[in-house]
């Protein structure tokens, strides 16, 4: 039987990639608030004997967090067979550790809350620092997606001699793969955080980039203050306005425009999170790895 792919508000254009791509079949969630604030879902189609796969990406995750457990415990409750989360973007995976005496680890918490009611998760690029895979949090199965081969794409079809460059070292491992992809050379620059909106970033080794396109990936852009440091600094070392590639376009508050004027050559991301930014699609690959999911829990 297809799989029945529900999706949460804002979701409309991803579940749909993913419905083509999986051949499944669409269902509505209907969500309402009551005026007190709570929640009330309902699944409308009846999801007995059927593999239901629930698409939400996971930006502003506060408010979406409860109604996608209750509708995932809903669906297994109404006798779906398995309950599969399709997040592209994943939340709560930046606090991998107590930063601070007496903090939260969010991370883990919430892995651990979205594996009592999903029976696999899917997510592109985690943004996995500390944690080597998502397995050490998340108690059921879980696909990564890799966007590296998409961007890979994108920029071989798009840049003319592209160097790829990370804001920092944590971004090396997408950047690595890109630039593989790519089949152009990447550097990595040194970036010191000082707090939410203080980010200093500098670029270590030019010699390498004379003549190139500087291409800027990282995994997220949310305040976009690495992203903006980031240009500042190629263009210190009489670079042309680099292309700004992120991941998952958080883009918080006055960020985006913020980003648009410190003057890439163009701003460009993935559609993981809406944002009129998107330009690469990872409809595809997290398809394929739905799939692979499903097949992997039937046998
Ligand atoms: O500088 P903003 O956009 O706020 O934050 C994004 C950065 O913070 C890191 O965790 C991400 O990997 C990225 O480098």
């Amino acid at each position: 039987m297809k799989p029945l792919i529900f999706h949460l508000p804002g979701d409309e254009a991803f579940a749909e990639g993913l419905v083509r791509a999986l051949r499944a079949e669409r269902a509505t969630l209907q969500l309402h608030r009551f005026p007190d604030g709570e929640s009330l879902v309902r699944l409308e189609a009846d999801v007995t004997g059927r593999t239901v796969v629930l698409v939400a990406s996971l930006a502003q995750p506060d408010a979406k967090a409860l109604p996608l457990l209750f509708a995932a415990d809903a669906a297994r409750d109404l006798g779906a067979t398995r309950v599969l989360l399709a997040a592209p973007y994943m939340a709560y995976l930046r606090q991998d550790r107590r930063f601070n005496t007496g903090e939260a680890i969010t991370s883990r918490t919430f892995a651990a809350l979205v594996s009592t009611v999903f029976d696999g998760v899917v997510t592109v690029d985690p943004h996995l620092h500390r944690y080597h895979s998502l397995g050490e949090i998340y108690r059921v199965p879980t696909r990564a997606v890799q966007s590296a081969p998409v961007i890979a794409t994108w920029v071989a079809a798009n840049v003319d001699r592209p160097v790829l460059i990370g804001p920092d070292a944590e971004s090396e491992q997408w950047v690595q793969e890109v630039a593989r992809g790519a089949d152009a050379p990447f550097t990595v620059l040194q970036k010191i955080r000082r707090g939410d909106k203080d980010v200093e970033v500098s670029l270590p080794d030019t010699s390498a980039l004379a003549g190139r396109q500087p291409v800027l990936i990282d995994d997220i852009v949310s305040s976009a203050r690495t992203m903006i440091q980031a240009i500042a600094s190629v263009r210190r070392v009489g670079l042309p306005p680099p292309v700004c590639i992120g991941v998952h376009a958080l883009f918080a508050a006055d960020a985006y425009d913020a980003l648009l004027a410190a003057g890439p050559q163009r701003v460009l991301t993935c559609d993981t999170v809406p944002h009129a930014s998107n330009g690469i699609s990872v409809v595809a690959p997290l398809a394929a790895a739905v799939q692979d999911l499903i097949e992997a829990s039937a046998t």
